[in-house]
């Protein structure tokens, strides 16, 4: 669809998707090249859905369904299996714009549960469904019932036997916790949405719910702030709210640089140098910005004083706007 002509497309705001396999440092060298082309193919294919006027939701369902359907990933058919030699599937989705968000937990015998994540976020009146209740909504709902032999791959009846043999019980480590996978995206629109899919932890307890399918663990959006998609140890992610938490700092954070920022412009307009200067100070300029700086004081200490007012309102206005806040 041509930007010029599609209503849906705001000229001003670049489309963003990133996407994520999972423990990327962990990879091995085999794998390494497989691993890059997949996420290579889903982050084009959600580039693509952002280009052509789709919204944030359909660009991060679209990746993230291409690597549900790639075996080199935990999540669809590269699931890892659980301590009954099982896939049980995790999944969440979430729309930054109105903060609507979707969740499927142990989900067995479907190929995509983003999809069905999607479906419990636009059909339904809840957030979350699990297990047996989620398999009755997907058959409601038309989604296709496939063999459990179909997600099961080698490389994950290898990876249980190992983990069953060296343990016995499932852990923390890192290295065994590999694969899930994830996307963010900003649409034309500026909304942002994540979307998070994954099989698990190796060897998990049947019934094992991990932070994947949790809102504000799994993945968060907001527009006002941006989206996260998360991957690691479950339980510890789940122990923080680790995706919330991150974007609150995120929040937080750009409140108190914008004020600041707001206090220099105020200072450069308004105030005597050295009160500028104090306000230039939270930002550690080097010397040769501060002799920039103030060699801009004295520019603007010569402009009449209502141009510098009208100046300084109209930056606090572009401060203080939805784009920047
Ligand atoms: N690989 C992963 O990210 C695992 C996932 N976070 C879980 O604990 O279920």
């Amino acid at each position: 669809m041509n930007p010029d002509v599609n209503p849906d497309v705001n000229p001003d705001v670049n489309p963003v998707i990133v996407v994520h396999g999972g423990g990327a440092s962990k990879i091995s060298k085999d794998r390494k090249e497989r691993v890059r082309q997949g996420i290579m193919k889903a982050a084009q294919a959600g580039y693509k859905i952002l280009t052509e006027g789709g919204s944030a939701v359909d660009a991060v369902e679209g990746a993230v369904t291409i690597l549900e359907d790639h075996p080199e990933f935990n999540a669809g058919c590269g699931s890892v299996l659980n301590a009954n030699g099982d896939v049980e599937m995790d999944a969440s989705i979430m729309n930054g714009k109105d903060l609507s968000a979707g969740a499927v937990s142990a989900v067995r015998c479907i190929a995509n549960p983003i999809k069905l994540a999607r479906l419990v976020m636009e059909k339904t009146t809840h957030c979350f469904l699990t297990d047996q209740g989620a398999a009755k909504f997907a058959a409601a709902m038309g989604v296709p019932t496939i063999p459990k032999e179909q997600l099961v791959t080698e490389r994950n009846i290898k990876r249980l036997e190992k983990e069953k043999h060296e343990k016995g019980a499932p852990n923390s480590d890192c290295q065994k916790n590999l694969g899930t996978v994830g996307a963010v995206a900003l649409d034309c629109k500026g909304n942002v949405a994540y979307a998070t899919s994954t099989g698990g932890i190796v060897n998990k307890m049947v019934g094992r719910v991990g932070d994947t399918p949790c809102i504000g663990s799994g993945g968060y959006a907001d527009n006002d702030i941006g989206a996260i998609s998360t991957t690691g140890h479950g339980e510890s992610i789940l122990k923080v709210n680790l995706a919330r938490l991150t974007l609150f700092q995120v929040e937080q954070a750009s409140a108190e640089i914008c004020q600041n920022f707001l206090n220099v412009i105020k200072a450069l307009f308004l105030d005597t140098p050295s009160s500028y200067q104090a306000a230039l100070e939270f930002f550690n300029p080097d010397a040769d910005m501060k002799d920039a700086m103030i060699q801009l004081k004295s520019l603007v200490d010569t402009l009449p004083s209502n141009t510098t007012e009208n100046i300084l309102k109209f930056t606090e206005a572009v401060i203080k706007s939805p784009e920047c806040a």
